[in-house]
């Protein structure tokens, strides 16, 4: 049986699917493009309540999975399992919907599992039943209150003990959209009046960032296909500004996929960019973001980290080294991560990160800058990370950012977590 598209039960059966390919290891926002790929007749409005319900029940998932520790005897397949938790966030979210949702929840594992319509009305019928002690089943748990696996709490409150819980309620938070504009085409002050006629009211941050009041599909961006404008977090625009790279200069992007910082660079001055990328169909992102934009840089595909396979030997003046990373400064963008990633991880990517910067160290003039990045709200991936690197080269000085050795953008309502650190060699 299929149900109508424009269904609250298509919805909530089309996000369990994600939901249990995400809690079976996969990545959500690759999972999220196939599932497009495979219906392009979805209205907007599917699409949108599906990665709605999708993003925001893993945003919480561990509450949801506290809820359904009380409720479940025995662990069902995925996708009931999946679509419970859906339904439970749907419930926990619209409380005057609550009839409505456990219907469609019935009606959406019907079409998928017939033989399992039993099990889960009886199982949201309970939960409603028992709703006023959620907030107890989830408050005696420190990770199912703060919607983040246990790990993580310890290693963000031993990075930031003073704000770790801050920086958890953030990230439980939709994020914020703004929007980059292209320098050379327009000025924020007409980017803002041409958003407002359209009826996609701004404001101007930091970094000439341009904050919407609300977010909404690129679809609906006035100017984004001509190159005007594009969407990138305001902390992330941070990087091109410290950079501060000037015409003329030959400039490194070592890992630059899909390219929004790369644009932002030439977007400020007449560089000559070098667009590094390990990933090939990555890689082609960065052309296609760039051409929008009418800009140009050499994209090449190689591991920053083997020289030999890239570097004609010619030293850069400027490096941007955005490595990757535990992304634990944007998880909610991408809640998927919060729930795959493992503890062990940040080990190895910190290890990664100190060999990225150890080779392209090699590749910086003497008194260029390079500005390291993460989007990690992580200590061993950030501050410790720099302290290490620049035990190990004694050419390297630390330039002060805004007047602090460092600077740790922490995720709030106008941007996403990052790090940066500027480091210059000496002569
Ligand atoms: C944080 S993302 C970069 C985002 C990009 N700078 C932007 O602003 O659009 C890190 C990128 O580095 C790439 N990468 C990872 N290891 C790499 C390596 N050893 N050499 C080059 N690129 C690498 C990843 O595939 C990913 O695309």
């Amino acid at each position: 049986m299929r149900l109508p598209a424009d269904s609250l039960g298509y919805a909530l059966q089309a996000s369990a699917r994600l939901v249990a390919e995400v809690l079976d290891g996969a990545n959500l926002t690759d999972g999220f493009e196939r599932m497009q790929q495979a219906h392009p007749d979805w209205a907007e409005g599917t699409r949108g309540a599906v990665r709605d319900l999708a993003w925001s029940t893993l945003r919480e998932y561990g509450r949801g999975d506290a809820v359904l520790r009380h409720l479940l005897h025995a662990p069902p397949p995925s996708f009931v399992r999946a679509l419970l938790l859906v339904a439970v966030h749907r419930l926990g979210q619209r409380p005057e919907q609550a009839h409505t949702v456990v219907d469609q929840a019935v009606q959406a594992v019907a079409a998928e599992m017939p033989g399992m319509r039993g099990m889960v009305n009886a199982v949201l019928r309970n939960a409603l039943r028992q709703k006023a002690s959620w907030a107890d089943w989830i408050g005696v748990d420190e990770a199912a209150r703060h919607a983040h696996p246990r790990w993580w709490l310890e290693r963000l409150r031993r990075s930031h003990p003073e704000r770790w819980e801050a920086v958890l309620d953030a990230g439980n938070q939709h994020p914020p959209m703004a929007l980059r504009v292209n320098r050379r085409r327009m000025t924020v002050d007409e980017a803002l009046a041409m958003l407002q006629q359209a009826g996609v009211p701004g404001h101007r941050l930091e970094n000439d960032a341009v904050l919407l009041e609300r977010p909404v599909a690129v679809a609906r961006l006035p100017g984004h296909g001509e190159g005007l404008l594009s969407v990138q977090d305001a902390g992330a625009q941070w990087a091109a500004r410290l950079l501060d790279a000037r015409d003329g200069e030959r400039v490194l992007d070592a890992c630059a996929a899909p390219g929004g910082k790369s644009a932002h660079l030439l977007e400020r001055a007449d560089v000559d960019l070098l667009a590094l990328e390990l990933d090939p169909q990555r890689a082609e992102r960065i052309g296609r973001n760039l051409a929008r934009l009418g800009l140009a840089a050499q994209v090449r595909v190689a591991d920053c980290r083997d020289l030999h396979a890239w570097w004609d030997g010619r030293p850069f003046d400027r490096i941007l080294a955005d490595v990757p990373c535990s992304a634990s400064g944007v998880a909610r963008r991408h809640p998927d991560i919060k729930w795959l990633r493992r503890d062990e991880d940040i080990g190895r990517f910190a290890a990664q990160q100190a060999e990225i910067l150890d080779a392209l160290w090699q590749t910086l003039a003497p008194d260029g800058t390079m500005l390291y990045v993460t989007c990690s709200v992580f200590d061993e991936e950030n501050r410790l990370q720099i302290a290490r690197f620049r035990a190990r080269h004694g050419d390297a000085e630390q330039l002060p950012i805004d007047n602090r050795p460092d600077c740790q953008l922490f995720p709030n309502a106008e941007h996403d977590g990052f790090y940066f650190a500027l480091l210059r060699k000496s002569r």
